[in-house]
């Protein structure tokens, strides 16, 4: 579904990404892991044609997308969560949520409002509140949410988890189990090992730009070295 081929990129002169290279398959959840300034965030942002790639290739079903712009990304399928939620801040909960709807034109659209209510009931009752009236755990389900109205063939989320309250964590990764189940591809970004092992098929990790292992999740739970040299736990 989405295959990265040695990626490079960067930000002005200075290169971030050296040489990623990563593949998920249709229906698998890929976590991509790795210490503080990585370059997991950039990897997304190159993906999503957020900031220019430099080099390697970027293959979404078949198509290269390493020239596009964020918008034809989106539109091929690949639905964000960015790090730091970026909601609409002046706009309602349903209208943060009606704003990003988009149907992929195969039968019925998976996720609609009641869909998307269903999956956070807590997002109903809140539907007329303005998005910089919601807490942080509400805001991430938002982000979450309006990811979903796109019916994303790829959902990325990137530090999904991040400064929630354990309870809202818990909340966030059943919903990830759910939509797993139901065979939505995911490519994650969290920097907790023990959920995300639980969570993902597959791991790549990357250190300083460079993809330095990738494996099933079953095999980086039994890679005590890797975890240690290149997640510091
Ligand atoms: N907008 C930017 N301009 C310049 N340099 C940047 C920018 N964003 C990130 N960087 C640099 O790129 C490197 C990789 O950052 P990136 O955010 O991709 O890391 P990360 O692995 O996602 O880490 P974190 O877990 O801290 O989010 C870092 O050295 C960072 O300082």
């Amino acid at each position: 579904m989405l295959k990265i081929d040695n990626l490079t990129a960067g930000y002005g002169q200075s290169q971030v990404l050296f040489d990623v290279s990563l593949s998920i398959e249709a229906g698998q959840v890929l976590a991509l892991m790795g210490r503080n300034g990585m370059g997991k965030t950039t990897t997304i942002s190159a993906v999503m044609g957020l900031i220019p790639r430099w080099g390697g290739g970027v293959n979404f079903n078949g198509r290269g997308i390493d020239r596009m712009p964020p918008h034809r990304v989106a539109r091929l399928g690949v639905g964000l969560v960015p790090e730091g939620r970026q909601i609409f801040p002046t706009l309602t909960v349903e209208e943060n949520l009606v704003a990003t709807a988009a149907a992929r034109g195969e039968g019925p659209a998976r996720w609609t409002l009641e869909a998307v209510w269903k999956l956070f009931p807590r997002l109903r009752e809140r539907r007329r509140n303005l998005g910089n009236r919601l807490s942080g755990g509400e805001q991430q389900m938002l982000a979450i949410g309006r990811a979903l109205m796109t019916n994303p063939r790829l959902l990325i989320l990137d530090e999904a988890t991040e400064g929630l309250a354990p309870v809202i964590r818990a909340e966030i990764w059943a919903v990830l189990e759910t939509l797993k189940r139901e065979g939505q591809s995911i490519l994650l970004v969290d920097k907790n090992l023990s959920a995300v092992l639980r969570l993902a098929d597959a791991c790549a990790v990357i250190e300083k730009g460079r993809t330095v292992w990738s494996g099933t999740s079953a095999e980086l739970g039994r890679a005590t070295e890797i975890q240690e040299t290149y997640l510091h736990i």
